[in-house]
C-alpha cells in the first residue's frame, strides 16, 4: 500500500518536472522573446545574469553583449537589456514603465516601500510630491553654507596631509570624497555632520555599503532572506545611528527650514498608519545611501579622468583661476556659469556613471526596436551603452569636454543624452543637489591644490547600486598651490 502511494507521488513529481521543462523549452524557443538575440543559456536560466549582477561585474561585460547581439539583448528567460537611445527613451519616458519586481525584494523590510523601491505609480507620485520641497531650487540654494562648511573641513584634512609630507601627499581620493559626501548628506539632511572627513571612521561607511550590497543580493535572490542567521538588511549600528538622529531632532526641535528628515518625520506624524515608523526609518536610510556614495564614486571617477588628461585639467584650472582668486568665496551662483567646469562634469558623467539599476517591467506588450516584448518582462535600460554610442557621440570613448562647448565633429552634445540620472518619472530627485555639490568640490579642490596622476593604478570598477574601484582606493598626488 505504502509502496503504491510512493510510486504515485514519484510519478506526480516527475510529471510536474516534465511539465515545467516543457514550459521552459516553449518560453525559451517559441515565446515572443525567442526572437530577441542573446547568449544561448539566457533563454533557459537567469542564473548567469544574476551572478553577473550580484558580483557587480555586469557594468563591464555588457559592452560585449551589445556588440555581439545588437541594441536589445535577452539576458534571462524574461529579462532584456536595452542599449540604444530611442529604446531607452521609450522605456523610461514615453511608456514610463513601472519598476520591476526586483524592487519589492530590494526593500530593506519586506512589504515596506520607500521612494526608490515604490512600484505603484500613484503611491510613488504622492511620496515624490511630499519630498520634492526638499529639492526645490530655493531650498537647494539654502544648503550652500552647509556644503561650504563640510568642504572647509575637507581642505583642513588635505592641508594637514600635505603639511606632514613637505607640502605634497598621496591621498586616496575615493576614501576622502566618500567621507565628504556622507558629511554633506548628514549636514544638509540629518541636522548635523557625521564629521567623517575628520574622524575617517570607516565603520559607518562600511555599514552603508553593506546595506547596498545586501539589497542587491536580496533583489536577485529574495528567498535568501528567510534563511536563519542570514544577516539583516539593516545592521544594528545603522539602527543606533537612526535613533540618535531622531532623538536629536526631538530634543533640538524642528530646524528653521524643513530638511529631508523633517519632511519625512512630519509625514509620519501626520499619517502614522499610511507612513509608519519603519517606513520613515527606511526612507532616511535610503536617502543617505542614494545621496552619498553615488556622488563620491562619480566624482572620484571624473577626477581620475582629469588626472589622466592633464591638458583638460589645465584648461579647467585656467577657467577657475580666471574667475576666483585663492581667498575668494566660491559660490553656487558663479559656478553654475563656468562653461568648462560644467562641460567636464557632463562629459565625465557620460563616461563614468553606469546607472545599471534602472529595471522596469512590462504589464502589456510593447515594441522596442522591432522586437515585441511581452507582458511580465523585466526591461533594463543600459545608459552606459547609449552614453558611449558612436552613433551619437563622435570619439565616444574619449574624454572630450570641448564637445559641450559647441559643435564637435559636426555634432552638438545634448544633456538629455546623458542618462546618468535616469529619465522620466523615476529620474534622480537629487540630481541638482549632486551637480551643485560636485561643482563646489571640483572648484575648491583645484583652486587650492595641484593634482597629479599616481601611475600604475587599476581603473577596474564594479557596480552595486553605485560603482566602486576593485582595488579599493584611487590615489591622487595632492600639493598645496603656491
Ligand atoms: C552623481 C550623483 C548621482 C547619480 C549618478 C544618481 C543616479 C540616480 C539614478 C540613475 C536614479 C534613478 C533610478 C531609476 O530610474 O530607476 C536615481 C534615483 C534617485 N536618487 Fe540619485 N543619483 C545621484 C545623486 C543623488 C543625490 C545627491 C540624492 C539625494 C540627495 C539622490 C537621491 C535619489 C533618490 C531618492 C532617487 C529615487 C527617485 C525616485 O524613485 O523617485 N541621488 N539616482
Amino acid at each position: 500500500m505504502v509502496n503504491n502511494y510512493l510510486v504515485i507521488a514519484v510519478c506526480l513529481g516527475l510529471a510536474e518536472a516534465l511539465r515545467r521543462c516543457i514550459l521552459i523549452m516553449i518560453t525559451a524557443l517559441m515565446g515572443p522573446l525567442s526572437k530577441v538575440p542573446g547568449p544561448f543559456l539566457s533563454k533557459f536560466t537567469r542564473i548567469p545574469w544574476a551572478v553577473e549582477t550580484v558580483t557587480g561585474k555586469h557594468m563591464n561585460t555588457t559592452d560585449d553583449l551589445f556588440k555581439k547581439y545588437g541594441d536589445v539583448v535577452r539576458v534571462a528567460p524574461n529579462h532584456v537589456i536595452v542599449g540604444d537611445r530611442a529604446g531607452i527613451h521609450k522605456v523610461l519616458v514615453e511608456k514610463d514603465l513601472v519598476k520591476a519586481p526586483f524592487f519589492d525584494n530590494m526593500r530593506l523590510h519586506p512589504g515596506n516601500p520607500m521612494l526608490v523601491t515604490e512600484r505603484d505609480k500613484e503611491s510613488h507620485k504622492r511620496t515624490r510630491r511630499l519630498l520634492s520641497p526638499g529639492f526645490s531650487i530655493s531650498y537647494l540654494d539654502g544648503l550652500e553654507p552647509f556644503m561650504q562648511e563640510c568642504i572647509q573641513e575637507f581642505e583642513k584634512v588635505l592641508d594637514s596631509k600635505c603639511d606632514e609630507n613637505d607640502g605634497t601627499a598621496v591621498v586616496d581620493m575615493q576614501g576622502v570624497l566618500s567621507n565628504l559626501t556622507f558629511d554633506v548628506m548628514s549636514a544638509t539632511s540629518l541636522g548635523g555632520s557625521f564629521n567623517l572627513v575628520t574622524s575617517n571612521n570607516t565603520k559607518l561607511k562600511k555599514t552603508f555599503m553593506s546595506i547596498l550590497i545586501k539589497a542587491a543580493i536580496n533583489g536577485q535572490f529574495p528567498y535568501l532572506r528567510y534563511i536563519p542567521f542570514w544577516p539583516q538588511a539593516i545592521p544594528p549600528d545603522m539602527n543606533r545611528m537612526l535613533d540618535d538622529v531622531l532623538d536629536r531632532r526631538e530634543s533640538v526641535g524642528k530646524p528653521a527650514k524643513k530638511d529631508i528628515v523633517q519632511i519625512i518625520l512630519d509625514a509620519h506624524q501626520m499619517d502614522p498608519i499610511g507612513f509608519p515608523e519603519m517606513r520613515m526609518r527606511d526612507e532616511v536610510t535610503m536617502f543617505m545611501v542614494a545621496g552619498s556614495e553615488t556622488t563620491s564614486s562619480n566624482s572620484t571617477a571624473i577626477l581620475m579622468l582629469l588626472v589622466n588628461n592633464m591638458d583638460k585639467l589645465q584648461r579647467l584650472i585656467e577657467e577657475i583661476d580666471s574667475v576666483f582668486s585663492r581667498n575668494d568665496e566660491v559660490t553656487f551662483t558663479k559656478l553654475q556659469e563656468l562653461p568648462y567646469l560644467n562641460a567636464v562634469l557632463w562629459e565625465g558623467l557620460r563616461l563614468v556613471a553606469p546607472s545599471a539599476g534602472l529595471l522596469r517591467y512590462t504589464t502589456e506588450p510593447i515594441m522596442i526596436n522591432d522586437y515585441e516584448i511581452p507582458p511580465d518582462t523585466t526591461v533594463q535600460p543600459w545608459p552606459m551603452a547609449a552614453m558611449k554610442d558612436p552613433r551619437i557621440w563622435p570619439d565616444a570613448e574619449k574624454f572630450i569636454p570641448e564637445r559641450w562647448l559647441g559643435v564637435y565633429k559636426g555634432v552638438e552634445a545634448n544633456r538629455a543624452d546623458v542618462i546618468a540620472f535616469s529619465a522620466g518619472s523615476r529620474n534622480c530627485i537629487g540630481w541638482q543637489f549632486a551637480m551643485r555639490e560636485m561643482r563646489l568640490i571640483f572648484a575648491r579642490l583645484l583652486l587650492r591644490y595641484e593634482l597629479s596622476l599616481v601611475p600604475g593604478q587599476s581603473h577596474e570598477r564594479r557596480y552595486h547600486s553605485t560603482p566602486w574601484f576593485v582595488q579599493g582606493f584611487y590615489k591622487v598626488e595632492v600639493k598645496l598651490r603656491k
